[in-house]
Order: structure tokens, then C-alpha cells, then sequence
């Protein structure tokens, strides 16, 4: 593989987080006149809906702005969302474009950014100083956007570091000898199994990057805890990261009763209350060093108290001046309380946006570690790469389950516009994604044993996916839903891990969502797509399910398309309390008892849309543990794709297949 031109390679990725962040605001103008929070805004890469609120002057002449959400837009809302934005970050700030705005007019107001560096952050506002002195400053509403990768495409080549050069082909990774892993290492948790001590003995003998992959249920997170704690044991300092909030205080849940030196970066309103002692937040105010910092603060409500005693207008002055001063010793020392607190944590942990912040200038890390890293935009990946100063990285997660959303279609992989390699050229491919295709399988380690799915469920995605090498684990490979530990009786769907009813015959029709509405409309919602009769159907299997006495909260119905579950949560939500539905896409993650996956399409066509994703696919039969039903049009679905071929053909042999009566569900109905 040719090796990646950085600067190059930086240049594509912003031109394309630009065209997202257009493509985002093109749909939520269109869709809902007030702002819908984006890929990009969660991502921590911007803020949008922004007006300049005060410009001035200031320090060597430099033009500063200050930026607080658009009132016209925010109302009496002023609090500006998470955006991960800290002092120092590189931003540029450009007029947003307005959804029927044309390409030519999107592309010049993108032309017209003007770049800054952040010098303060506050609740309500964020100040810029500008980099050139004389600029007009745009009109209108404004978005603002985080240039790690601007860093990138500025950093001088000289201190490219040898990770940097690894990670785009330019030196290549060095692969680890099987000598490398040959020692034996004293496990922590006894109970890992084979192939998750092989990934940690990998991860730890790689001098560069490793990619732990992790299929579904097959314990990612657990395998993460004990090489953070095998690292720790080597005097290693790790920067531990996740895409989401949740991603990473999961992990600190799991360090927590290992009493692990750590801190976790963020605000407090944000973690899990389970990880609130570890928050660098809190222990700034309770450790052992904030006890100094509380004695000033003492000291200064005593002065302030003075005052009002005293009426002579000298000593109030002088006392004035004594509290200036206090004020300036308290800043002092909670920032060398908060500085030595990270400094003394040996593993510390924030999202990978909260990477970027000022508390991390300065910090030199062993090791960075991303979990979830396939759920990552790889531009999201390089804050902490960037300011961790680490010489390995680490990442885990699943590349055959679902990347992050991405609308703009210019840096979408479709079928007619296949994948255009690691250049940089697409913002669906993650960082792990382009380390699989610059070095191949040789850089990761793939974990086996699953603990989620019966043997049956997890039977066609290990073969067609996995080569096979996924295992149930013995304590699950038997499980069904007449042995959930309440009272459960024995049916022919309880006693069942895999159900398919099959449509097949074409009586039953998909529904185009804008058959009856105006066509922009509905193909904002994603050209949606339902089908009524599919749904009956769903709703016939769910009250068999909860007949036999499963609980309505242990079944989740799932389905690709927005427009199916408006019309599943009409027949189900109400009638069966509890009872979960989604997309396919929002379940990513999570896992039930039952799922029943509602695949809707069905025309003589055989047109199969979204369907033709098999990571998509992936993530639907693999949340159940014990009992998967599929509800489709097997002629339809079939001729889709290869993949979907050998699903129904799968679900065909080793389903237990069923055909409905279509008298019997309009009688039903
Ligand atoms: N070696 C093991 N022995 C027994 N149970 C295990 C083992 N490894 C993982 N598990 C169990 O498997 C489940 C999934 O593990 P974990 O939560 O660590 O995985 P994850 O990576 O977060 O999940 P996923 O891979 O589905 O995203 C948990 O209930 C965990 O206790």
C-alpha cells in the first residue's frame, strides 16, 4: 500500500467535515426551522446557530469575538451545548449556510471561513481571537469548527512522530513475533478466555498499533479492563478515550473497584453518578490537595466580611487588595491542585473530544487506547492522538457493525461510488477501518467467544461474517426463553432461538411513505418505507411471545426504516408496556431476550434499499440472547444482495419457518 501524504490526507478530511456539517444543516433547515443536534456537534467537532454577541481588540492587536448562541434560534435557551471546544483549539468560523442555499453559494461561504484560535470558553460564550487583524467578520448565523485536522495538515514534517508515520503507510507498523508474545504473564482476572488473552498479550507486544476486534458480546470492554491494568503494572501512562460519554465511563465503572489512580475528564453534569469520585471536577474540590485551595477560599469570604463592617473608604481599598490578591493565589492553587491531580493519575480518561482540553497541555502519555473506535470519525481520533504525545495506540472495536452516520453523499461509500481507499477521501472510513486496509489482518487480534446469543442466532453472522470463528460460550450457546429465571411456558416459539415467517407471494406490499405526500418531505425521512401487513404480523408474534409469559421489556422489535416503526409504534407501543422499538441503527450496542427485525421490503422489483448494508444486517440479528425473529419478504430480500441470498437461504434451512395466512391477519387486524 502507497504510503498517505498527510497534509493531503488532512486537506480531503476538512473539505469533507465541511460538506457534512452543510449536508447536516441542509436536512435539520428543511426538516424543523430550529437547530437538531448533528453527527458533527456530538462528535465534539462544532457548534452551530452561533452570532457574534461583542467584538473587540485585544492582545497585540488581535480582532476577538465573542460567540453565544443565535437568540433567534435558541430563544431564551443561552447555555451552549457540549461541544468539546477548549481554549487553544484551532477553529474556523464561517456563516452557515441555510438549507436552500444553492451548492455554488454552500461552497463559497465555505471559501469566506475565517480561522482563530479559542481563548476563552464559558457556559454561554466562546471567544476567538483571530488570526488575521482586518477581516470581515461574516453576518448571519455562524458555525464554528474544531481543526485538529488543521493541526495535522500544518504540522511541519519534522515532528511528525513515528506513530504519525505508522499510521499513514510511511514507515511501516512492525509486526510482532510470535517470540514477542511467548512469555507467560500473570493474569489479573482469572476468568478471560483464551483468545482475549491472546489480544492483550498482542496488544501489549506491539510496539505501534493493535486493533482489538470485537464482535458482538464477546466482551471488548472486559478484555480492555485487564490490559489497562497489565499496562499499569509496566509503570505504563495511559490516555483511555470513547466516542461517547457513556463509552467511557462504562470503562471507569469496571476500573472503579480496582482502585486504579485515575482521573476522568468532563463535566460533572454529564458522567454517570456511579463515576462522579473520579471526576477531576469533584476531586478538585474534596481531595486532599484541594484542602489548601478551600483555606484561601476561606480566607476570602473573611476579608469580603470585613468590608461590610468597615466604613472608611482607605481601609476598604487596602482590603480590596488583599482580596485581589487572594484571588490570585486561589487561581494559582487550584490549578496546581487540578494539574497535580492529572499528573498523578496514572490512567486518564475523557471522551475523545474532551481530549483536546486545556488540562491535558503538557502530558506526556505512554499509550492511547480507543474503545469503540469503529463508531469514531477518525478526525475525532487524532484529539487525543495529538495531544497525548503517545508512541502507541491502541483501538477496539468492530468494523463489521455499523460506522458513524454520515449524510453528505459525497463522502458516503455507495454501491455506484465504492469505498476510495485509505487516502482520507471518505469520512465513513474510521481510523480503524484504513489501519485493516494499510496493514491487513496481521494488526489485530479478533476475540471468539461470545456471551450473548444462543449457538442458533449466532450461527449465520460467525459464518458469513466472522469465518466461522465466533463461538457462543457455553454458558449461553443453550439459553431460550422458556429458561428466563421467571415463569415462562413451554411454546413452540419459547422452545425457538430462530423464527422466520416468510411474506413471500407478493401479497404483502411495502408502502412508499410518499405514495400520498409531497416527495422532499419524505425523502428527508429517508425515502421511508413501511408495510402494514409486515407489522400485523409483528404484532401477532410479540402477543404469542408475551401469551407465553415473556416480559414485554425483555422483547425489542426492531427495523431499518423510520417509516415501519411510526407505524409499529401505533400497533405496539400502547399494548405492550415496556416493550422496546427502534432502528436497526439506534440498537447498535444494546441487546434484548427477543428482538423481532421487521425487514419491510417487498415489491416485485426487488429493490432492497438500506438492506443492502450487511453491517446494518449485522447489528440487527445479533442484539437477541435467545430468541431472533425475522419477518420478511424472502423474494424480495433475497435477490438483494450475495449476502442477503445466503441469509434467507440460512433462515430457510435452520429457521423454524412459518408462512402467514393473509385472511387470517386482516382478520386479526
Ligand atoms: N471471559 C469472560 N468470561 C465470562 N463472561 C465474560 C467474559 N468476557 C466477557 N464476558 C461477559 O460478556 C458480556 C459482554 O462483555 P463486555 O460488556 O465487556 O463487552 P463489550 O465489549 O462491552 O460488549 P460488546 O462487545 O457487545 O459491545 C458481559 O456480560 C461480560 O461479563
Amino acid at each position: 500500500m502507497a504510503p498517505i501524504d498527510i497534509p493531503s490526507f488532512a486537506d480531503k478530511q476538512l473539505k469533507l467535515l465541511a460538506a457534512e456539517l452543510s449536508a447536516e444543516l441542509e436536512e435539520t433547515a428543511l426538516l424543523t426551522a430550529t437547530h437538531a443536534p448533528s453527527t458533527l456537534a456530538r462528535a465534539g467537532l462544532a457548534v452551530l446557530n452561533l452570532s457574534v454577541s461583542a467584538q473587540r481588540t485585544g492582545l497585540g492587536g488581535k480582532s476577538l469575538i465573542e460567540l453565544s448562541l443565535d437568540p433567534a434560534i435558541a430563544g431564551t435557551e443561552t447555555q451552549l451545548p457540549e461541544h468539546g471546544l477548549r481554549v487553544g483549539d484551532i477553529v474556523g468560523v464561517s456563516e452557515q449556510p441555510k438549507g436552500a442555499e444553492k451548492k455554488k453559494e454552500r461552497q463559497d461561504m465555505e471559501k469566506k471561513q475565517i480561522q482563530g484560535v479559542v481563548v476563552k470558553v464559558l457556559r454561554e460564550i466562546i471567544v476567538v481571537a483571530l488570526d488575521k487583524d482586518e477581516v470581515d467578520i461574516p453576518g448571519g448565523k455562524l458555525w464554528l469548527m474544531n481543526q485538529t485536522m488543521t493541526k495535522l495538515l500544518k504540522m511541519p514534517e519534522s515532528e511528525h512522530s513515528t506513530l504519525m508515520r505508522v499510521l499513514f503507510g510511511q514507515s511501516s507498523a512492525v509486526s510482532v513475533q510470535p517470540r514477542d508474545m511467548a512469555g507467560e504473564l500473570e493474569w489479573l482476572d482469572p476468568s478471560l478466555n483464551d483468545s482475549q488473552k491472546e489480544a492483550i498479550k498482542f496488544a501489549l507486544a506491539t510496539p505501534e498499533v493493535a486493533l482489538i476486534h470485537g464482535p458482538p458480546g464477546t466482551g471488548k470492554t472486559h478484555t480492555l479492563i485487564e490490559l489497562i491494568r497489565q499496562c499499569l503494572k509496566k509503570g505504563l501512562r495511559l490516555l483511555v478515550c470513547g466516542p461517547s460519554n457513556i463509552s467511557v465511563d462504562n470503562i471507569v465503572e469496571r476500573l472503579s473497584p480496582h482502585k486504579v489512580p485515575m482521573v476522568r475528564l468532563g463535566h460533572p453534569a454529564r458522567l454517570l453518578p456511579g463515576v462522579l469520585n473520579h471526576s477531576l471536577d469533584i476531586l478538585t474540590r474534596t481531595s486532599d490537595a484541594a484542602a489548601l485551595v478551600k483555606d484561601i477560599r476561606n480566607e476570602m469570604d473573611a476579608k469580603q466580611a470585613s468590608i461590610r463592617k468597615t466604613r472608611n473608604g482607605r481601609e476598604r481599598k487596602a482590603i480590596y487588595g488583599e482580596i485581589k490578591e487572594l484571588r490570585k493565589e486561589y487561581r494559582q492553587r487550584e490549578a496546581a491542585c487540578v494539574s497535580s491531580l492529572v499528573r498523578e493519575s496514572k490512567v486518564v480518561l475523557a471522551t475523545l473530544h474532551g481530549a483536546g482540553g486545556f488540562h491535558l497541555k503538557s502530558q506526556e502519555f505512554d499509550i492511547v487506547i480507543v474503545d469503540e473506535a469503529s463508531q469514531a470519525l477518525e478526525a475525532q481520533c487524532w484529539v487525543p492522538l495529538l495531544t497525548s504525545g503517545a508512541s502507541k495506540l491502541i483501538l477496539a472495536g468492530d468494523h463489521l457493525q455499523l460506522p458513524p452516520t454520515i449524510k453528505s453523499s459525497n463522502s458516503k461509500s455507495t454501491k455506484q461510488n465504492p469505498k476510495t481507499g485509505p487516502d482520507g477521501s471518505n469520512l465513513e472510513t474510521t481510523l480503524f477501518d484504513r489501519m485493516l486496509e494499510l496493514y491487513g489482518d496481521d494488526i489485530k487480534r479478533m476475540l471468539t467467544i461470545q456471551y450473548r446469543m444462543h449457538e442458533k442466532i449466532n450461527a449465520f453472522p460467525s459464518a458469513a461474517l466472522y469465518e466461522s470463528k465466533l463461538m457462543a460460550a457455553e454458558s449461553v450457546k443453550a439459553r431460550l426463553l422458556k429458561d428466563l429465571p421467571y415463569d415462562v411456558e413451554e411454546t413452540e416459539d419459547t422452545n425457538e432461538p430462530v423464527v422466520f415467517w416468510d411474506t413471500q407471494g407478493g401479497e404483502f406490499h411495502e408502502k412508499t411513505d410518499d405514495d400520498d405526500e409531497p416527495k422532499s418531505k419524505s425523502s428527508l425521512l429517508g425515502e421511508s418505507k413501511s408495510n402494514e401487513l409486515e407489522a400485523a404480523i409483528v404484532k401477532k408474534h410479540v402477543q404469542s411471545l408475551v401469551d407465553a409469559g415473556v416480559k414485554a421489556e425483555d422483547i425489542a422489535v426492531v427495523t431499518p426504516y423510520n417509516g415501519q416503526l411510526a407505524v409499529l409504534s401505533q400497533l405496539l407501543k400502547e399494548k405492550f408496556v415496556g416493550i422496546e422499538l427502534g432502528s436497526i441503527d439506534g440498537f447498535q450496542g444494546r441487546e434484548k431476550e427477543a428482538v423481532v427485525v421487521s425487514l419491510v421490503r417487498s415489491n416485485a422489483e426487488h429493490e432492497v434499499g438500506f438492506l443492502a448494508e450487511k453491517r446494518r444486517l449485522n447489528v440487527a440479528m445479533t442484539r437477541p440472547k435467545r430468541h431472533l425473529c425475522v419477518v420478511g419478504d424472502s423474494e424480495t430480500v433475497g435477490r438483494g444482495s450475495k449476502f442477503l441470498k445466503s441469509w434467507m437461504e440460512f433462515l430457510e434451512e435452520n429457521a423454524d419457518l412459518r408462512y402467514p395466512d393473509l385472511d387470517d391477519i386482516l382478520h386479526d387486524e
